[in-house]
């Protein structure tokens, strides 16, 4: 484990800050707690630091917290108070310039609009690409047209009528026309072919080095990444366990591809897991009912059968 555990307050640096000067990281994290409603913390005193330039890849087994952590860094849920998650030295939360400014930009899994008690619900309607792509204001032409062209898309596409990949070429162009300080992107090339992802990842791979954008990746599929990240995040269970420069990790060194080091680590994960003891007793427990899933059988259950 490099960057936690051996020091009093476990930091994560990924991106080689220098551990003073946290205002010119482009995301830091301090001593975050968060749970979901009637919940045990996800987050316990989470801490991260990502610096300009970085192309981070936040990696971990299903459901260790990699969604909820970019949601919460796209401001998306107040966590703590205004020092607890700073996107460019602001409040990700409090600090809605951020996300209007096109600084600080978030694209997720799936393309939903958040609608009053409905929840997150599917953007739906017939609207063509052109429509969509150029009602984002302020963006610049050039800009337009080089992710129009680098995406492949076709303006005339109706959105209710296109494939999930393309419909995801859509989100991505329209989610990248603003030049953005801080990207956070949840599994989004998912959908892409080979092609269209090497140049999404090559134009990512410009926009840090020449702006000094930052970048931080969710992702299960390492094709091509481990010459395109600069920094690797590793969670479990919401526990930072690894934040390190890529050509410090060394299990890199020794092994084919990135596919297959993380793959030991998650292997690890589960043998660990698998050596917790279920129980302290050697007898069987029985259930209490107060405790019981809805679907054992009951006295109550009865009337649904
Ligand atoms: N809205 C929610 N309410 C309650 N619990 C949630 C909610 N969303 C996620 N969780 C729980 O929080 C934990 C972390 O989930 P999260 O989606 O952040 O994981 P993840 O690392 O992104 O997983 P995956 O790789 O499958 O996308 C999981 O145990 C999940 O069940």
């Amino acid at each position: 484990m490099v960057g936690v555990g051996d020091v009093a307050k476990p930091r994560g640096e990924a991106g080689g800050g220098d551990g003073d000067g946290g205002e010119r990281d482009s995301v830091r994290v301090c001593g975050m707690q968060f749970a979901y409603e009637g919940q045990p913390p996800l987050f316990l005193d989470f801490n991260l630091s990502v610096s300009p330039g970085s192309r981070c890849l936040l990696l971990g087994a299903n459901g260790s917290g990699k969604t909820t952590l970019l949601k919460i860094l796209a401001g998306k849920n107040m966590v703590g108070g205004q020092n607890v998650v700073r996107v460019l030295n602001r409040s990700a939360f409090h600090n809605t310039q951020l996300v209007c400014s096109g600084d600080l930009a978030y694209l997720g899994g799936s393309w939903s609009k958040t609608v009053g008690s409905a929840g997150e619900i599917p953007l739906q309607g017939d609207f063509s690409a052109e429509h969509m792509i150029f009602g984002v204001e302020g963006a610049d032409p050039v800009r337009r047209e080089k992710l129009i062209e680098l995406l492949d898309i076709d303006l005339q596409w109706r959105m209710h009528k296109v494939s999930d990949g393309q419909r995801r070429r859509v989100q991505i162009c329209m989610g990248l026309l603003h030049p953005f300080q801080v990207l956070l992107l949840d599994e989004v090339t998912v959908d892409l072919d080979v092609v269209t992802r090497m140049d999404f990842l090559d134009f990512l791979r410009e926009e840090c080095d020449q702006r000094g954008a930052a970048i931080v990746y969710a992702t299960h599929i390492f094709d091509g990444l481990e010459t395109w990240a600069t920094h690797l995040v590793y969670i479990q269970d919401g526990e930072l366990r690894r934040a390190e420069r890529l050509t410090e990790v060394d299990d890199l060194k020794s092994s084919a591809n990135l596919h297959s080091v993380v793959e030991a680590w998650l292997r690890s994960e589960t043998k660990r897991e698998k050596k917790k003891p279920v129980t302290t007793s050697s007898q069987p427990q029985r259930t209490s009912l107060s405790g019981a899933s809805p679907f054992t059988s009951s006295r109550h259950m009865a009337y649904y059968r």
